[in-house]
């Protein structure tokens, strides 16, 4: 059996493992990184990449669509999808390559397979024993499927991505994340979507305006949404549709059903046992918040982890374990400030503070927030609202939070992010010049409205 040596080993080339090991390479280590699948992981080949790609194209759909009264006289267009596919395929392979390079550049050794732990330094992989000083398990997380019947016959977001053809009607198991975009995004595509959550509202972690406007929003475009609704059953029926069934008896018939109930990490068969890591109850790997595992020289980062599972936040996870291996001393990543947006119709987006959280913490806090309609709608004669807010420490002045539903509230909240991250006031809010004709520019002059009267 081949022995290999590394300083640090890292499992997993997605979102954390690729950066870890570029900088650990960078100051100096001998890395070597594992993947089993695809380099670049969920992000690149399952999630953020593709998504967006296809966030773009359904935005086509509503500017072919008020083009008319913009002026543009267009023939008829028709939409479709293996089009697309293909080109969110060889884009995503260029990004592929891309890591390729970069992680080549930075002296890192890619092995290919799947990895297995067999001690607490040492992994078996395709028949060769491989030891490292250190360990980096980032081995992210997968679609979980509730223990229902037929539940096997759901498809998950990955799925989603390799579609030979689009459904007619698609049943959405799930109010998170994915369940809100790939709505939008599939009811875009000519889709008929019907959302079913456990939850009493969409996106249960977003400001509860916010969601109610994007969910009234999806309603007008034709999303049936069937909230406080458990899906227990799906049945195959004859004629080879499915059936979901929900703890109150409704039935929703569909061709596809796509389940969009949360993440699992990716730890099953890698061998965790050999090493005697702790895991938390619902199976991710515990860690303080560098990263650091009950094993010395063991770190695990991103989706595994569970917490916020957003790439940015696997990135500076990433960050602050190489800078506390190689640098010290390091800043844990603080996910107060970590801003965050759904690539819904329409998007959401939210940095800092929410006003629920602010006050579940005892916070005293002013509310400024509008609702409004963009100029575009003007002409589109789209009846869609925007709704802005802005959650602010009574005491000090300082801005908590910001949170969005409209176009653009994506690219809006990054900037808003940054006067966040520097603890900018509201009078640094009022005080800055406005860009006219923005939606951005509301964030400027907001009046206090007293939300518990609201
Ligand atoms: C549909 C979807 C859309 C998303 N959209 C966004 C978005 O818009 N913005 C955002 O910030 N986040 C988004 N996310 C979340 C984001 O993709 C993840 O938070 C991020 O990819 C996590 O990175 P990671 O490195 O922890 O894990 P991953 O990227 O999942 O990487 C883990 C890698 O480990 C490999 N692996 C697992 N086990 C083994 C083994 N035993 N041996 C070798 N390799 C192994 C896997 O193949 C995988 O490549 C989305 C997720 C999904 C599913
Ligand atoms: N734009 C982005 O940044 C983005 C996009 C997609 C995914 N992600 C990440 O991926 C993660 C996973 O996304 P997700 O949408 O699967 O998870 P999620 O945690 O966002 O939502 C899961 C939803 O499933 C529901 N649910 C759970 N168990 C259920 C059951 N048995 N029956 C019915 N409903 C059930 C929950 O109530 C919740 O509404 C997200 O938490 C997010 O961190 C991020």
């Amino acid at each position: 059996m081949t022995q290999l040596n590394y300083d640090l080993l890292v499992i997993g080339a997605g979102s954390a493992g690729v950066r870890a090991a570029r900088l650990a390479a960078q100051a100096g280590a001998k890395v070597a990184i594992i993947e089993q699948q695809a380099l670049g992981g969920t992000c690149v080949n399952y999630g953020c990449v593709p998504k967006k790609l296809l966030f773009y194209s359904a935005a086509y759909q509503t500017l072919l669509a008020d083009s008319g009264q913009f002026g543009w006289k267009t023939a008829s267009s028709t939409f479709h999808w293996q089009t697309l596919r293909e080109s969110v395929t060889a884009a995503v392979e260029e990004i592929q390559q891309a890591y390729q390079n970069t992680l080549a550049k930075a002296g890192v050794t890619v092995l290919f397979g799947k990895a297995k732990l067999t001690a607490s330094h040492t992994v078996q992989l395709n028949g060769q024993e491989i030891h490292a000083k250190q360990l980096l398990i980032a081995t992210g997380a997968s679609a979980f499927r509730p223990p229902i019947p037929g539940i096997n016959d759901a498809l998950t977001s990955d799925d989603m991505f390799c579609l030979e053809q689009l459904p007619q009607r698609l049943a959405i198991i799930g109010g998170g994340y994915i369940a809100t975009e790939f709505a939008g995004l599939m009811q875009r595509f000519g889709v008929q979507i019907t959302i079913i959550a456990r939850s009493p509202r969409l996106l249960m972690g977003f400001d509860a305006e916010c969601t109610e406007v994007c969910a009234r929003q999806m309603r007008a475009n034709g999303i049936d949404l069937r909230l406080s609704q458990d899906a227990t059953a799906i049945t195959r029926l004859a004629d080879g549709s499915l059936q979901v069934t929900t703890e109150t008896g409704q039935q929703i018939v569909a061709d596809q059903v796509l389940v969009a109930a949360g993440r699992h990490a990716n730890t099953e068969a890698l061998g965790l046992d050999v090493c005697q890591l702790d895991l938390d109850d619902q199976g991710f790997i515990k860690t303080d918040s560098l990263g650091r595992t009950n094993q010395a020289d063991i770190f695990a980062l991103g989706d595994v982890t569970g917490g916020m599972q957003l790439t940015p936040m696997a990135i500076a996870q990433a960050e602050a374990l190489i800078r506390h291996l190689f640098t010290p001393p390091a800043e844990p990543v603080d996910p107060d400030k970590v801003p965050t947006a759904v690539f819904s119709d329409p998007p959401i987006a939210q940095a800092g503070l929410t006003e629920a959280i602010a006050k579940s913490r005892g916070m005293t806090v002013k509310v400024y927030k509008k609702t409004f309609t963009g100029l575009r709608s003007r002409l589109s004669q789209r009846t869609a609202k925007n709704f802005i807010k802005l959650v602010v420490d009574s005491a000090s002045d300082q801005v908590l939070g910001a949170q969005m539903t409209g176009p653009d509230a994506s690219e809006i909240m990054q900037g808003l992010a940054i006067a966040i991250q520097a603890g900018a006031t509201k009078a640094d809010f009022d005080r800055t010049i406005a860009i006219h004709p923005t939606s951005a520019e509301e964030f400027t002059s907001l009046t206090e409205v007293d939300s518990e009267k609201s």
